[in-house]
Formats: structure tokens, C-alpha cells, sequence
């Protein structure tokens, strides 16, 4: 029998840069909430693979018909995203060498090819593997003010994404040491670098989106729908 794989998908935020009646998982986009997009592109990548889904104690939008896995759990969440990931690996029996990926709610459209770019670097390079892209625009050091002090060099700059990728014992032994020392760590691959190690960056689409932001929402609405059509071919 192969190794079990194990998505985690932190969807405990809030949604507080969003400022919408509910958290933003929950808005709709095109025709179901954001969480249930997600959830079905990490199934139709993933079919087998068992789903830790970290949510508010408080949630009182969930509905388990979005979850489309047939072996799922459910686990609470954290006050940070680092402590609802770290609350899902202690819900979890998996073996040191299980591949846990983690994929942030708030990102409805990964694609498939990512997911399965991502989940391959992550199963060949040690310290793991985390969805990424080069940083495309010049970049801004600001002063307090928001006037620009000066050009930062951009070169080998990446914008951090998700899924990212690793081997259950090293990502718990991460992220406990970057709680215990009390860092605050927006990613996992952060937690990992802490460790002296060193993930391997996987270039991924510049289309998968993290909706933060109210004007987000339109935004990955266009997306999903110009990856559903198909191109038009009659010109
Ligand atoms: N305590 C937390 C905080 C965040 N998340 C999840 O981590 C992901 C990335 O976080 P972010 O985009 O910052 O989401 P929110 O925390 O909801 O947004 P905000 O920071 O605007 O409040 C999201 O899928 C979010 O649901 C989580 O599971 N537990
Ligand atoms: C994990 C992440 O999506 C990588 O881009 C991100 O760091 C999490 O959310 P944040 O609130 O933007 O830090």
C-alpha cells in the first residue's frame, strides 16, 4: 500500500482585510463559497488523500457538503495560522515520513498541474517544497511617511504561495520550535528555513491568488472563469 498523503488546509482566519459580513471562505464566488472551490481543486489533484480541515470553534458558516474527500477530519483553529496547522498535526497519526501539504482556503485557484508540480517537488527534495513565484515589479523601500527611500533589488526575490510541502516530523518539529521561541511565522517554509534547511522554490502560476482583499473577489471570479473556457480558437 503507498504512504498516505495528508492536506492540511488552515481555514480558520477571520478575514479582517476583507472587512465582509462573514469570513471571506465564506463569500461566494461564481456560484459556491470560496472554501468549497478550493476544497474541490485539492480533490480532483489529491482523490485519496485525507483532508485536515482547521476550523473556528465559532464557525457558524461551515456546511460538510462543500467537502467533497471521503476520509476528513476536522480540527480547531489556533489563534494563528501557525497554531491551526500546528492543531492539525497533533490531530493526526501519520509516520515521521508522510508527506503533509498545506494549502491555504483563501487560495480557490491553484490548478491542477501546480498542485501535482508542487506535490512531486515536495516528495523528491528533503526540506520540502512550497509554490512560488519570482517577484516581477521594481521594489520600494518605504519611509513611515509612504514616500519611496529606494530601490530594493528584486533579483532572486520570490513571492511565497501555497501548497507548500514537507515531511510530517520535520514540519511538527518546525513549527513547535518556531512556537516555542514565540516567532511569529506566516509560512511554513519560514518555520522550516529556521531549522537550517532549505525548501526548494517550485515556480507556479501567477493566477494562484490568496483573496485578501475586497476587490480580490472579483478578481479570482475572472480567473476561475477564464480557466474554465476554453480558448476561442475561431479567429
Ligand atoms: N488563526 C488563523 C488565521 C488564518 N488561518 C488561515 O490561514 C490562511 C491565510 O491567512 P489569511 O489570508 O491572512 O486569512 P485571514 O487570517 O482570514 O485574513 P486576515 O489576515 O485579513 O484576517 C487562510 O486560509 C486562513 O483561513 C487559519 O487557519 N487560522
Ligand atoms: C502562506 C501564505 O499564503 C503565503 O503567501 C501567506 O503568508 C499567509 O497569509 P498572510 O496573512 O498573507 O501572511
Amino acid at each position: 500500500m503507498s504512504k498516505p498523503l495528508w492536506l492540511v488546509v488552515p481555514a480558520a482566519g477571520q478575514g479582517r482585510r476583507m472587512a465582509a459580513d462573514r469570513p471571506k471562505q465564506y463569500l461566494p464566488l461564481l456560484d459556491r463559497p470560496v472554501l468549497a472551490h478550493t476544497l474541490e481543486r485539492l480533490h480532483s489533484a489529491f482523490p485519496q488523500a485525507r483532508l485536515i480541515l482547521c476550523l473556528d470553534d465559532d464557525d457558524r458558516w461551515f456546511t460538510p457538503e462543500w467537502v467533497p474527500f471521503a476520509q476528513w477530519q476536522r480540527v480547531s483553529g489556533g489563534a494563528e495560522r501557525m497554531d491551526s496547522v500546528l492543531n492539525a498535526l497533533n490531530a493526526i497519526d501519520a509516520q515521521d515520513n508522510d508527506l503533509v501539504l498545506i494549502h491555504d482556503v483563501a487560495r480557490p485557484c491553484v490548478t491542477q498541474s501546480d498542485l501535482l508540480a508542487l506535490y512531486q517537488a515536495a516528495e523528491c527534495h528533503a526540506a520540502g517544497a512550497l509554490l512560488a513565484m519570482p517577484v516581477a515589479d521594481t521594489m520600494k523601500r518605504a519611509s513611515a511617511s509612504g514616500t519611496s527611500l529606494h530601490t530594493e533589488p528584486r533579483d532572486a526575490l520570490w513571492h511565497a504561495l501555497t501548497p507548500q510541502g514537507f515531511r510530517y516530523r520535520q514540519l511538527y518539529r518546525a513549527l513547535s520550535d518556531a512556537r516555542q521561541r514565540g516567532t511569529l511565522i506566516t509560512d511554513e517554509a519560514s518555520a522550516v528555513e529556521a531549522l537550517g534547511d532549505a525548501p526548494q522554490l517550485v515556480p507556479g502560476r501567477r493566477d494562484n491568488l490568496k483573496v485578501t482583499h475586497p476587490d480580490d473577489l472579483a478578481l479570482a471570479a475572472a480567473i476561475l472563469t477564464s480557466q474554465l473556457t476554453p480558448p476561442d480558437r475561431s479567429l
